[in-house]
């Protein structure tokens, strides 16, 4: 089970957070080259996260790679897009993704560098950040652009200035970050949610977790380094429902040797769709831990 619960932003022009930043141990490491880097520092931050993600430190981590490039409509995305193929980078973020279209323009440039530096041709994944009324109305096409996407984003900030809004309780996200959802499934890759920006604000920050846990986000994008345990251990499974996952699965075994596709555990109806649901909820407790 691939986890992908902490995607952990990081401003690609600064060297100390591109030194440390694995010590944190995210499931996903992500340097930007985009909106957190101002126009004078874009040439070398691209220079810094280039040699970042050679470093063994990296490479050897078991943390995954990810660059938010600029658009390919502004002079910075290519540059950003030869520099991180050509070094390797696990999957490229796009940001600002309105159309099918934007995906598509994305991946022919990604096959033409793999090719023209020697890299496994489909190597490099995509993911798409939705930041529009646009790109939630065509999330489906998005999400079903490319078969190198391993998932998509909802970018709370941009998505609310672009519906004339703010961000408050969420109810400003609900639609978008149901239809992004449901893309996401259709699609079968992954959904993630928005940053939450005030890092401060634990309370604020476990609340929207619950949020989109339930909802079924497989994670979110972060900002800080203290919001990645609170995420993890929001995201993993408790050991109540472990222990009750187990019975459920012991109660199928049972009636599978009775021949029985239904049984009953303490008057409660165990058919396919719950037995499914109790061995995800196991491997994810092997692959996460037990909440605390
Ligand atoms: C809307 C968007 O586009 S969001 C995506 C782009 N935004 C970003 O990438 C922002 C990333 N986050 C940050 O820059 C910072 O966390 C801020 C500005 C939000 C807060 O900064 P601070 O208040 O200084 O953070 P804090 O006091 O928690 O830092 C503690 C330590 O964690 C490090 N740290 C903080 N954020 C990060 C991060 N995202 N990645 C790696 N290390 C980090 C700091 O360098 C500091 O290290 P040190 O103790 O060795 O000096
Ligand atoms: O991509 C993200 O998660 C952050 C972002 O740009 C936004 O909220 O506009
Ligand atoms: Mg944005």
């Amino acid at each position: 089970m691939k986890l992908r619960r902490s995607m952990l932003f990081l401003p690609g022009s600064n060297a100390a957070m591109l030194s440390t930043a694995f010590v944190y141990k995210p499931d996903s490491i992500m340097f930007d080259l985009e909106d957190a880097v101002s126009l004078r520092e874009k040439d070398s931050a691209r220079l810094l996260v280039f040699h970042a993600l050679r470093m063994p430190a990296y490479r050897d981590s078991g943390i995954e790679t990810v660059v938010r490039i600029n658009p390919l409509s502004t002079p910075f995305g290519m540059k950003d897009l030869e520099a991180v193929v050509r070094a390797g980078v696990e999957v490229v973020r796009l940001p600002k993704t309105d159309t099918a279209d934007d995906v598509h323009a994305l991946e022919a440039e990604v096959e033409r560098i793999e090719r023209e530096c020697g890299r496994e041709v489909g190597s490099t994944r995509l993911m798409a950040a939705i930041e529009s009324a646009s790109g939630v109305v065509n999330a489906v096409a998005i999400a079903t652009a490319s078969k190198r996407l391993i998932g998509i984003a909802l970018a709370g900030f941009d998505y609310v200035m672009d519906m004339q809004t703010e961000r408050g309780d969420g109810t400003e996200l609900f639609y978008a970050r149901c239809a992004v959802l449901h893309a996401a499934r259709f699609a079968k890759i992954d959904a993630f949610d928005v940053v939450f920006s005030d890092v401060n604000d634990d309370d604020g920050f476990l609340k929207e977790v619950d949020l989109i846990r339930r909802l079924g986000f497989n994670g979110k994008s972060l900002i800080n380094p203290r919001q990645i345990d609170l995420l993890h251990n929001a995201f993993a499974p408790t050991q109540e429902e472990v222990d009750y996952s187990r019975r459920v699965v012991a109660a199928a075994e049972q009636g599978e040797k009775q021949g029985l596709g239904v049984v009953s555990l303490n008057g409660k109806m165990i058919d396919a769709p719950v037995i499914e649901h109790a061995r995800v909820v196991l491997r994810r407790a092997e692959a996460s831990g037990v909440r605390q």
